[in-house]
């Protein structure tokens, strides 16, 4: 990538299964930008706390222990990796039992400091600029992105996407658990799922990931040639 090309922000935010991370990934990946998903040290903080003993029903036994866990993100979105206290977690942290325990836990406000304190770190030293996925992301952690979009979708298209990933998997409890899992991340306190303000909204229901992929890659040409 050129160095002339200047440096960019990307926020997404949405619900789950509105396609963040296939988006992000490969909008970072055509732009030579870092990619990083937010979801996934959620995910090891929580795996880490299950694997530790920790009662993640209790708010204050996991505030107590949020600072413990090293959490490493690598960044380059053909290759994203996350480890735990140098233990490489990318398959534990998509279990069933891990899933229905990160709401739990990411509402825990000492873990939100934590895990923000990271993202902010990781997205001001990437090289070239960076796409962050999540779901407080515009709001919370970057609200000065250079351009911040919210994704969303039917909850039947996220639930059929979803249940298309595993063969035999049930549609209808599929879409019962993701719209659980989106009551309680935008119920919580502190930072809950929500479009900012100013961010672009894209529904991809009847969207294929393709034309995602190029309505966001044309927006962040965009701002970058409005900022020329
Ligand atoms: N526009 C689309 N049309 C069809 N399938 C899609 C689309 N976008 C994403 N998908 C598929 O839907 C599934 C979920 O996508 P993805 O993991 O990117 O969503 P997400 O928003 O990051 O979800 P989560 O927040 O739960 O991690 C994947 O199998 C992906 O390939
Ligand atoms: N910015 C974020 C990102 C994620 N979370 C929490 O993590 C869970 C898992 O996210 P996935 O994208 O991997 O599905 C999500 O349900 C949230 O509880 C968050 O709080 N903030």
């Amino acid at each position: 990538m050129s160095d002339t090309v200047e440096s960019v922000i990307v926020a997404i935010d949405g619900p789950s299964g509105t396609g963040k991370s296939s988006t992000s990934k490969a909008v970072a990946a055509k732009l030579g930008l870092s990619y990083l998903d937010t979801g996934a040290q959620y995910r090891a903080i929580t795996w880490w706390m299950i694997d530790n003993g920790v009662d993640v029903g209790d708010p204050a036994a996991v505030a107590d222990a949020a600072g413990k866990p090293v959490i490493v993100s690598g960044t380059d979105p053909s290759h994203p990796t996350i480890t735990v206290d140098g233990v490489d977690v990318s398959g534990p942290i998509r279990t069933q039992e891990v899933t229905s325990k990160v709401s739990a836990v990411s509402a825990v406000p000492e873990i939100r400091a934590r895990i923000t304190d990271l993202q902010r770190s990781i997205a001001a030293t990437a090289p070239h600029g960076i796409v962050v996925e999540g779901r407080d992301i515009g709001t919370t952690v970057l609200p000065d992105a250079d351009l911040k979009i919210f994704l969303t979708a039917s909850p039947e298209a996220r639930a059929a996407r979803r249940a298309g990933e595993i063969k035999g998997a049930d549609v209808a409890a599929t879409r019962e658990a993701l719209v659980r899992r989106d009551a309680a991340d935008s119920s919580r306190k502190t930072s809950p799922l929500a479009k900012a303000d100013d961010a672009v909204e894209v529904d991809t229901t009847d969207l294929t990931l393709q034309q995602v992929i190029e309505c966001v890659v044309t927006f962040v040409e965009e701002k970058r040639a409005a900022t020329r």
